[in-house]
């Protein structure tokens, strides 16, 4: 037998030029190339797969152990092998009460009682019982913290707008003083509750923001700040360093990955904002799509068809990027949380055994809402010469009735879009608008060059009834088991990150200089650039 991964190169060899579309001639190609999932609808036809590629691609998976991977995730086995972690986020989100081990103790009891805490925190935030030094109720919460402690509740945040009844919520991430000031403008310290978030509790970024923030509530309020504190973090002790009242403190344990963190503690901002009922529903969504994950066969497991997708994109159309486009305004910082999500993950050169990767891994992700992107980029997805697949995101039924003359023209513009990219626009039909547009002879023939759509270029597309909290659960478990997947079958270590500590190291060595010591073993470039960077 063939090489599964020759198989697919050869299929796509012969088929590069077919057209898309022409595969809807044969069979009933939907209904293998979609799948539901409770309240998820997954279209994977407008694809250059096709039914010899997609038994290839589900061969592929079964042949890299998926089932027995995805099994050893859930139980807890130390997957993380470069950080001798079990990776289970899956269980912040599980109301399965079998005991769940690692290192031999069961882990559901501590994390039913965080929950619980969080709970009665955030409930007591929301009704005022939990207040203020001065007793009035909070009215903003701040979330310090960067990457995984910021990306997932500030992405959920804009998300459940619609659901927002608790305090305002802001986030500050950046380093840079710019964001803390401009955050911080407007806000009344005296009505204001802090979160530090931070699994590590040291990295330098929100410990930076942190104590600037603490200075700025103690302008207000005296030293006494207590009152106004509270932290995320599996580094119980270094907050207390920090003076935060151990009752005040949610932890978690090391075996969820920064950014598959906002299941537990670090959602505390979301469940401010919504209230505990809607977080729970949020939990609920990403639980459902995992037990899919778990039993639904492979051939419609929607992360199975999700990563498939993308393997075939990257490895063997050779696609370097993928965009993901939510016709959705409220999933604007989705693509943001994706390309930590997937980037961070699967930006991988080594195997897990240590030795150089076959295949490329995770491509560039990217992209913005629709229908903004449409005037901006959208130029180079139909006409540019490189072909980016695209991810649509799109719900039936929008938050705002009165308005859903809104929200058909998003629809219409959605599918619109799919439909351009797959179907294009032949020389013969642009030649057709030139000469309505009164061009002739030669110039009608330029006009028309320029009028053409190459058509063919894939897109998937997930539709949903409307964005609840159960449906963003859903979604983002859906992506976090599409990485899985992907790191799988390319053999890689999709939970460690590694690849970003040498440059934390360097901005350590680097800081007196800027500071005004001098340049010590540096290029020109850089002694060049302290040079000028220095005030
Ligand atoms: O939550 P912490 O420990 O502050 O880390 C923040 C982020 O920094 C990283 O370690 C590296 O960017 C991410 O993985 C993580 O989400």
């Amino acid at each position: 037998m063939k090489p599964i991964w020759q198989t697919l190169e050869q299929n796509y060899a012969e088929n590069k030029a077919r057209s898309i579309a022409s595969l809807f001639d044969k069979g009933d190609r939907l209904a293998r190339f979609s799948a539901t999932a409770d309240e998820l609808y997954l279209d994977v036809a407008k694809t250059n797969i096709d039914d010899d590629a997609l038994d290839a691609l589900l061969a592929l998976a079964e042949a890299a152990g998926l089932a027995e991977r995805r099994a050893a995730m859930f139980a807890g086995e130390k997957i993380n092998t470069t950080e001798g972690r079990a990776v289970l986020h899956t269980a912040l989100r599980s109301s399965e009460a079998a005991p769940l081990l690692v290192d031999g103790r069961d882990v559901r009891p501590a994390i039913a009682e965080t929950l619980a805490r969080m709970e009665i925190f955030a409930e007591g935030v929301r009704s005022g019982k939990i207040a203020s030094q001065s007793g009035a109720p909070f009215t903003d919460v701040v979330n310090i913290g960067i990457g995984g402690s910021d990306l997932g509740p500030a992405m959920a945040r804009l998300a459940f707008a619609p659901y927002q009844d608790g305090p305002r919520t802001h986030f500050i991430s950046n380093v840079d003083g710019a964001h803390a000031r401009d955050t911080l403008r407007g806000i009344d310290p005296a009505t204001t509750l802090v979160i530090v978030a931070s699994k590590t509790f040291t990295t330098i970024e929100t410990m930076t923001n942190a104590e600037t923030v603490f200075g700025w509530l103690r302008g207000a309020l005296g030293e006494k700040i207590g009152t106004h504190l509270a932290a995320v973090s599996t580094a119980q002790e270094l907050t207390s360093k920090m003076g935060i009242d151990r009752a005040r403190v949610f932890g978690f344990a090391d075996w969820v990955g920064g950014r598959y963190s906002l299941w537990g503690p670090v959602g505390l901002p979301i469940m401010l904002a919504i209230g505990a009922e809607r977080f729970r529903e949020f939990l609920d969504g990403a639980a459902a799509l995992d037990a899919h994950f778990q039993n639904a066969p492979l051939a419609q497991n929607l992360p199975v068809l999700l990563a498939l997708t993308g393997i075939w994109h990257r490895n063997i159309c050779g696609y370097d990027t993928r965009a993901v486009l939510p016709y959705d305004q409220r999933l604007a910082r989705l693509p943001a949380y994706l390309q930590q999500l997937d980037m961070e993950s699967n930006g991988k050169r080594v195997q897990m055994d240590g030795t150089a990767v076959e295949r490329d891994t995770g491509p560039v992700v990217w992209g913005e809402p629709g229908t903004n992107g449409q005037h901006a980029f959208y130029q180079f997805l139909h006409q540019g010469t490189d072909v980016i697949p695209v991810e649509f995101l799109i719900a039936a039924e929008a938050h705002e009735p009165e308005l859903a003359h809104h929200h058909d023209l998003l629809k219409a513009n959605c599918l619109a879009q799919s439909e351009a990219l797959m179907l294009g626009r032949s020389f013969e039909e642009a030649k057709q608008i030139a000469s309505r547009l009164g061009f002739e002879g030669t110039e009608r023939e330029r006009q028309a060059a320029h009028r053409t759509f190459p058509g063919n270029r894939p897109s998937v597309t997930l539709a949903y009834p409307k964005l609840t909290p159960f449906v963003l659960g859903q979604l983002i478990a859906l992506y976090e088991h599409r990485v899985f997947v992907e790191g799988v079958v390319w053999k890689i270590n999709s939970f460690d990150q590694w690849g970003v500590e040498l440059g934390k190291e360097l901005a350590n060595a680097l800081l007196p200089m800027v500071q005004g010591d001098e340049a010590k073993d540096k290029d020109p470039s850089t002694t060049a650039l302290l040079e000028r960077l220095r005030e």
